[in-house]
């Protein structure tokens, strides 16, 4: 079954035309990784999936519900979590306190009440829920350390934590490694396929490191000058004459 849909989305800025009638379907329990040359288009495109940014044209569908004109907010409800290339958490709180705080979110969006998490003690439904996801993202022992003092990998799994406190269906991880040493992109990757495995999420990531796409996906989009060059298994991708034409000159695909 196909928990997101792309139909011939369009986006121009101004006179640019960035996406050209760009189409996909991400099967529930998969990996889907969009990539392409720099400008090619992926951020633009996962603004669209996200609602920050609108389409011009085509639609986007989300469990078979039309959500192209929904703002990110409401998309976020329905169940599509995202990351930030530059990690969005409390620095001055500690891992627990920041998980607890998702969690109490949730939970208040849940009710739809408006009290005040931090006038309140988390109840211990949330403190063991919160603890939970912090031990099966790889964070245990370091609940008591503020965010400012975690290293790049774990700020990023910190996030990670924070996104998955929502309980998305759908994670959107926009270029999860950037920036990352090569121990700590490879421990990343293992965790996404952990999140899939473990937590039945869905993923869809943009990501430059193509052995990192071609370790996790289960399909590749490749994007060139806002079109869809091609779709497929990574094995399909890496095959590819237009693909190859596409990185012509560049040894990521020989890897
Ligand atoms: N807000 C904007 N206003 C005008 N042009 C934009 C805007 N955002 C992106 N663009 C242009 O759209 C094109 C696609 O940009 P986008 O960031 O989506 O590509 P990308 O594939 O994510 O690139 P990169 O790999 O370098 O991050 C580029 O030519 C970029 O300059």
């Amino acid at each position: 079954m196909d928990i997101l849909k792309v139909d011939r989305v369009c986006k121009s800025y101004g006179a640019l035309q960035v996406l050209k009638q760009v189409s996909l379907s991400v099967s529930q329990g998969s990996i889907f990784a969009i990539i392409g040359p720099n400008g090619a288009g992926k951020t633009t495109l996962f603004k669209v999936m996200t609602g920050e940014s609108p389409a011009n044209g085509g639609s986007v569908w989300f469990h078979g519900e039309d959500i192209t004109s929904a703002p990110a907010h409401r998309r976020a409800r329905a169940g599509i979590g995202r990351t930030f290339q530059v990690a969005r958490v409390f620095n001055d709180f500690s891992v627990r306190e920041n998980v607890i705080a998702a969690v109490e979110a949730r939970r208040r969006n849940q009710r739809q009440s408006l009290g005040r998490w931090w006038a309140i003690k988390p109840d211990s439904a949330v403190v063991s829920e919160a603890e939970a996801l912090i031990d099966e993202i790889g964070l245990g022992g370091s609940e008591e350390v503020a965010a400012r003092f975690l290293s790049h990998g774990d700020r990023k799994r910190l996030e990670f934590v924070i996104a998955l406190a929502l309980q998305p269906r759908l994670l959107m991880l926009d270029e999860p490694t950037a920036g990352m040493s090569p121990a700590d992109r490879l421990g990343i990757a293992e965790l996404i396929v952990r999140i899939r495995d473990r937590l039945g999420v869905t993923v869809v990531m943009t990501e430059h490191d193509m052995d990192i796409v071609f370790k996790l996906a289960d399909r590749v989009l490749v994007l060139n000058y806002g079109e869809v060059v091609v779709t497929g298994t990574v094995e399909e991708i890496r095959g590819n004459p237009a693909v190859q034409e596409v990185y012509l000159g560049k040894e990521v695909l020989h890897a």
